[in-house]
């Protein structure tokens, strides 16, 4: 791999006598890693874990991942290891058993989001956006299979949170940036790359924080990360932005067998993760305290009468009531023919978002409403809170759900005409419809399997019980 000079140049500099090994690191295939989701398997895999995340492990190869229904019934993501650090961030700094406000603003395809929703407490929201629409699908896709029930997924510009002044207890900024750390995976960010670039990137960083900043409560905490080594993007970002808003530079403790490498620019810390001292691709994160008190600010005081969420039905609500476990524990909402669930004590904060933001998947989007009738929805199939028990469920064989992911027809010789809850090795996956002996396929359109299925099929990643 040829890279630029002034890339080679500076990265000899920040890595002096170590630059041949960085060099040699960036010539090996990329390890490869996933986080599971514990709230829905038990499992604790005989694999390596990542050192720096609970759920967090490599596999020993890069498996065909669209095989294994697992993925796509939202019990693991695949996730670079190294961005798994902001867990140190969130365990160190936040007391994660109260209710808080999380925003993990550059959030698409999820891997952040997916892994705040596991650390947070099931009554804290997550905003979970991404600025570009067809990005914010995919957001939404996962946060909706990772099954929390506490995220919104929005679509807004950096600059729309302005309207919710003091609002987020934690934001996770995982900026754009010029990707120096991807080099090794995708031979493409080499050639996109360029000083100038550098520069765009680092100036469109400072508007992103800028933009942002004022949605964070006073004490609350900013996690910035990167994947790129560059100091402009990184060390001198914050550095700046300590400086413009007198924000504090929080430390974290680690073990240093880990290998990630602590970096200070005017008294601003920073930690670079380097493919010859970790297994991981290249990162950077940095931690900063808003400065003021986290107690002056209430959660959920509304100042308006008026609100945009509505209240389900009283007909509605009964029967959807048991088809999630402690339903007491939520509000149900209906906007249009959908009918959701979200944790009752976040209806109002859930309010102030859908005033302020465009929002596009909300709590458990459990049924849409037909004539007399409700269709379950995907959501409820893959949230974490569902009550199986409220539905007639059928084990499918690995075939059977690859065929029923690529949204076939498929005949389990059954007869009825109830909704039935697919699953595969006790993870559900979706719904099917029967008809008499024939049953229809509802599987989400644009999440279905493309490609067509192997004569051989592998075994899962993993050996799931839920
Ligand atoms: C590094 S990626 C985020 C990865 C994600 N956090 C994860 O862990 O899966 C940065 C994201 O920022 C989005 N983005 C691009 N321009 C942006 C802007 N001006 N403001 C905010 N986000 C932007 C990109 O579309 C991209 O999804």
């Amino acid at each position: 791999m040829q890279f630029p000079d002034s890339f080679t140049a500076r990265m000899q500099r920040l890595l002096g006598s170590a630059y041949p090994d960085f060099l040699n690191a960036l010539q090996q295939a990329p390890p490869v890693s996933i986080r599971v989701n514990k709230a829905k398997t038990s499992l604790k895999p005989e694999l390596m874990p990542v050192p720096w995340a609970e759920a967090g492990y490599y596999l020993p190869e890069r498996p065909l991942f669209t095989l294994d229904p697992a993925i796509h019934a939202g019990a693991y993501y695949v996730q670079e290891a190294s961005s798994m650090f902001v867990e140190q961030a969130l365990k160190q700094c936040v007391d994660l058993t109260q209710p808080i406000h999380v925003l993990d603003l550059c959030g698409a395809p999820g891997g952040k989001s997916t892994h705040l929703a596991s650390l947070i407490s099931d009554d804290s929201l997550l905003v979970a956006n991404e600025v570009i629409r067809s990005r914010a699908s995919i957001l939404a896709e996962n946060v909706a299979k990772w099954g929390s029930g506490n995220a919104l997924v929005t679509s807004n510009d950096p600059r729309d949170f302005s309207r919710l002044p003091d609002f987020f207890d934690v934001m996770v900024v995982d900026a754009p940036c010029s990707g120096e750390g991807m080099f090794r995976k995708d031979p493409q960010a080499v050639v996109e790359w360029s000083e100038e670039n550098v520069k765009l990137c680092a100036q469109r960083q400072q508007r992103i924080l800028m933009d942002v900043w004022d949605a964070l409560k006073p004490g609350g905490l900013l996690i910035y990360s990167t994947c790129t080594w560059n100091e402009q993007e990184n060390e001198e970002n914050i550095a700046w932005l300590a400086q413009q808003e007198g924000a504090e530079s929080i430390n974290l403790q680690f073990d240093p067998s880990w290998g990630v490498e602590q970096t200070e620019l005017q008294g601003v810390k920073g930690y670079r993760f380097y493919p010859h001292r970790v297994q991981g691709e290249g990162f950077f994160m940095a931690v900063m305290r808003k400065q003021g008190d986290a107690e002056e600010v209430i959660h959920g005081k509304s100042r308006k009468k008026k609100y945009k969420l509505t209240p389900a039905g009283k007909k509605e609500k009964t029967l959807v009531e048991n088809w999630l476990e402690q339903p007491e524990q939520y509000t149900f909402l209906q906007y249009g023919e959908v009918i959701s669930a979200l944790p009752e004590n976040l209806f109002e904060a859930a309010d102030e978002v859908y005033q302020n933001l465009y929002v596009l998947y909300a709590g458990i989007e459990l049924a849409e409403v037909k004539g007399k009738k409700l269709k379950p929805l995907q959501g409820l199939a893959l949230s974490q809170h569902l009550n199986k028990d409220a539905f007639e469920v059928a084990d499918l064989n690995l075939d059977q759900a690859l065929r029923y992911l690529r949204k076939e027809d498929i005949n389990l010789g059954t007869n009825g005409n109830d909704w039935l809850l697919l699953q595969y090795n006790g993870l559900p996956l979706g719904w099917a419809k029967q008809i008499g002996n024939r049953m229809n396929n509802y599987y989400p359109k644009e999440w279905r399997i493309r490609m067509e299925l192997p004569t051989d099929l592998p075994e899962g990643v993993l050996k799931f019980n839920a």
